[in-house]
């Protein structure tokens, strides 16, 4: 990777000698860096107080083994973490995923994000991710539940509603938030509002479940009025994922007047022409756990394509509006070549870096809209940053007042991201400005503390 900077090269040359074999962080970083030349170049204080080398570098790392038994007995080991990376702001705050494929570099990739994406929410919650490589697949209510115990027996002793306050993310939904949150309550002998995304009966917020997916919804529709004077109304939507992102942003694309024709889980997709069946969608991926598979033995309309690598899955179907909600590095070059061919006028990234940065190139250099992962889906961790405060304050805010400030917030957000970029000279680039308007904040913060990490 090079850097005009001298600072920013250095900076990133050690880093990635550090930590060589992490991939996804190093990403992450460098995407971050390049957008920071400018800023670098305009203010010779953040290499006086070493702002760079110790934003990418995490104030805390805890890593430990959780043991569970499963239903027949057998003792399980998975590890867990917590990357606890930026305070400078509020507490540490961002999910918990649960998937196979977790290692330090993913989560410490997710926590760099968390950073400037909770920045940009403007709400004082800091930077931060965990999880574990335990798989929720296939396993039983009650060994989830031994699971999330464990994984709260050690977790409780490094969080806390001022210190660190978790949620979900992949594999992590109110069922996993149930459980820990009652383990945490059993350990500490505390109500408190430590995690978010909790039950309505035991302090969660009205408009949690859907704020991911329907802030992504407000700030596509925000972007597409600024910058090609449109909006979602007849436009066709290649939506992917079948998880809470997906499911959320598909009920909010139709309530802005597209059609959203896609979802895809791990083992397959569907291509839908007459729409996305939320409800049956909700049904079979929500309540049943189950596959795709049986979204299409349901819906005369559905084809049923199984993942095969190398294919473009959703991307292969000409749409106007494309929101990846699955996971990182599911939308390459070629898929986006291929979106590009297919007239694509809008990328938003619902999942957290879904497009690899070739993609992203591309679709830029096409002149194709794109929305961000830390912008566009800002939504869920600000509504997380409203559950602590509704938890802080003891009351309950209806779900209109909550989706009201969460469009605020969207909305918001590409206005804060137009304006960083155009300070720079970097006119409606939502990615430098995504990138500039969340560090600024941060830098500022870290500047006036001092060297306190
Ligand atoms: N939940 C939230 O509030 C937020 C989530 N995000 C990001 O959004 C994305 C989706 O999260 P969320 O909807 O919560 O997670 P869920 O676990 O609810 O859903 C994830 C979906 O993506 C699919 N998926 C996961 N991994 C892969 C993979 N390797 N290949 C193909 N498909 C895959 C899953 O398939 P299957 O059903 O087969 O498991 C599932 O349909 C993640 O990147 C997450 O970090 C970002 C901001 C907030
Ligand atoms: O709600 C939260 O605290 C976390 C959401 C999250 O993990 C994310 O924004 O990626």
């Amino acid at each position: 990777m090079k850097f005009e900077s001298s600072y920013l090269q250095r900076v990133y040359d050690g880093l990635e000698s550090r930590n060589a074999e992490q991939k996804e962080f190093l990403q992450a970083v460098a995407e971050v860096l390049e957008s920071l030349e400018p800023v670098v170049a305009a203010n010779p204080e953040l290499e006086r107080w070493g702002i760079i080398e110790r934003i990418v570098e995490p104030e805390r790392i805890i890593q430990f083994r959780v043991s569970w038994v499963d239903d027949n007995g057998k003792v399980q080991v998975n590890r867990g973490y917590r990357v606890q990376f930026n305070s400078a702001i509020g507490p540490y705050k961002g999910g918990l995923r649960l998937h196979p494929s977790v290692n330090l570099s993913v989560i410490k990739f997710l926590g760099f994000e968390q950073i400037f994406k909770n920045s940009l929410t403007t709400l004082p919650i800091g930077g931060g991710k965990g999880g574990s490589d335990f798989d929720p697949k296939g396993k039983s209510d009650m060994e989830i539940m031994r699971f999330c115990q464990a994984f709260m027996t050690e977790l409780e002793k490094h969080i806390g509603a001022d210190t660190d306050v978790p949620a979900g993310d992949i594999g992590v939904g109110g069922r996993e938030i149930g459980f820990m949150y009652g383990q945490y309550k059993r350990l500490r002998n505390e109500f408190t509002g430590v995690l978010t995304g909790k039950g309505l009966t035991y302090g969660g917020s009205l408009a949690r479940t859907e704020a991911t997916g329907y802030g992504l919804c407000y700030y596509t529709q925000e972007a597409l009025k600024s910058l090609r004077n449109t909006d979602f109304n007849g436009k066709t939507v290649a939506v992917s994922g079948a998880g809470n992102v997906a499911i959320y942003a598909i009920q909010k694309a139709y309530q802005l007047g597209g059609k959203p024709v896609t979802c895809s889980d791990s083992t397959g997709w569907i291509y839908d022409p007459e729409g996305i069946d939320v409800d049956l969608l909700k049904e079979v991926k929500e309540v049943k756990r189950a596959r795709l598979t049986e979204y299409a033995a349901a819906r005369p309309s559905a084809e049923y394509h199984e993942k095969k690598n190398g294919e473009h899955g959703v991307w292969s179907v000409k749409c106007d509006i494309a929101l990846p909600c699955a996971t990182q590095n599911e939308l390459d070059e070629n898929d986006a070549k291929m979106l590009i061919d297919n007239g694509v006028l809008a990328v938003c990234e619902g999942a957290n870096m879904p497009s690899t940065p070739a993609a992203i190139e591309a679709l830029k250099k096409a002149g194709v809209l794109f929305g961000p992962a830390k912008a566009a889906n800002a939504g869920g961790v600000a509504t997380s940053a409203l559950e602590m405060s509704q938890n802080s304050e003891r009351l309950h805010w209806t779900f209109e007042e909550v989706d009201e400030k969460l469009q605020h917030i969207m909305t918001g957000i590409v206005h804060n991201s137009l304006d960083a970029a155009a300070k720079y000279g970097l006119d409606g680039d939502l990615v430098a400005g995504a990138n500039i308007a969340g560090f600024e904040k941060v830098a500022d913060a870290m500047i006036a503390q001092g060297v306190a990490y």
